[in-house]
């Protein structure tokens, strides 16, 4: 935090901050969306009986890895344009000085394109997809399971229970989830001309030989102190939107 501020200032904190914004919503109104589609296929109550005929875990699992499957490919490019984004840490521009290489999220998403070709917004998608369809899977076991266990049989959980089950559930799979994000990461800053890795594979092992396997945990901490609140307050908003009008 204080490099970050003594090198470019509060704003810094934001770098990347309007695009996740745009597309968060997006984002996890098709992770719900599938989410909820699919437990309602797989089982054939509505989410108003959910609590008092529970899905198996087995159930939430299935369509908590669908869920996680179908929303890489609104997220992707997304992921891509903040992380590139957040990488960028010239200090504040001052007169004279370069301009960044990126100029803001449209800036960034059309050079990509230009120098890459639309593909080249979906740079580490596979990375992205086995990093979320089974943590987004845990995410909804873990959720479930928390509710379960602090609420009497067949009750709906209070709200209370949801938030704390929500931002558990978040914590879990993000710590599951951070290797792959680490990889995802990497792989997602190299450029079409200096393609630093060969694949997922070469990016993990690549990175272990160099920096150790803590490698892997980097950006845990901080991940599951932003995790809880914000999943904490998804998980509540899914529930009391469907209350309402599911
Ligand atoms: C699966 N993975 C751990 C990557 C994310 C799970 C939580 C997703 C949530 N939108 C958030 O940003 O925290």
């Amino acid at each position: 935090m204080v490099k970050t501020y003594r090198h470019e200032s509060l704003l810094g904190f934001f770098k990347g901050m309007s695009f996740p914004i745009a597309s968060i919503a997006v984002v996890n109104s098709v992770l719900f969306g599938v989410y909820s589609n699919t437990l309602l296929a797989l089982t054939a109550t509505s989410h108003q009986e959910r609590w008092a005929q529970p899905p198996s875990y087995t159930q939430v699992f299935i369509a908590g890895c669908t869920g996680g499957f179908v929303q890489v490919y609104c997220l992707a490019p997304f992921d891509l344009i903040k992380v590139r984004l957040q990488n960028q840490t010239e200090p504040r521009a001052r007169p004279g000085s370069p301009p960044p290489r990126y100029r803001g999220p449209v800036h960034c998403a059309a050079s990509i394109c230009q120098e890459e070709g639309p593909r080249g917004l979906f740079r580490g998608a596979w990375a992205l997809t086995l990093r979320d369809t089974p943590t987004l899977g845990i995410y909804f076991v873990t959720y479930e399971w928390l509710c379960r266990q602090s609420t009497p049989d067949g009750q709906n959980p209070s709200s209370a229970t949801v938030l704390v089950a929500g931002g558990f559930a978040g914590i879990t799979s993000w710590a599951v989830a951070t290797p792959l994000d680490v990889i995802k990461s990497r792989m997602q800053m190299a450029g079409p001309k200096h393609r630093v890795y060969r694949g997922v594979l070469d990016c993990m092992a690549r990175s272990a030989q160099q920096e150790g396997l803590g490698v892997f945990f980097r950006g845990l901490t901080i991940n599951s102190a932003r995790a809880f609140p914000v999943n904490a307050v998804t998980f509540l908003s899914y529930e009391y939107l469907l209350r309402w009008w599911g």
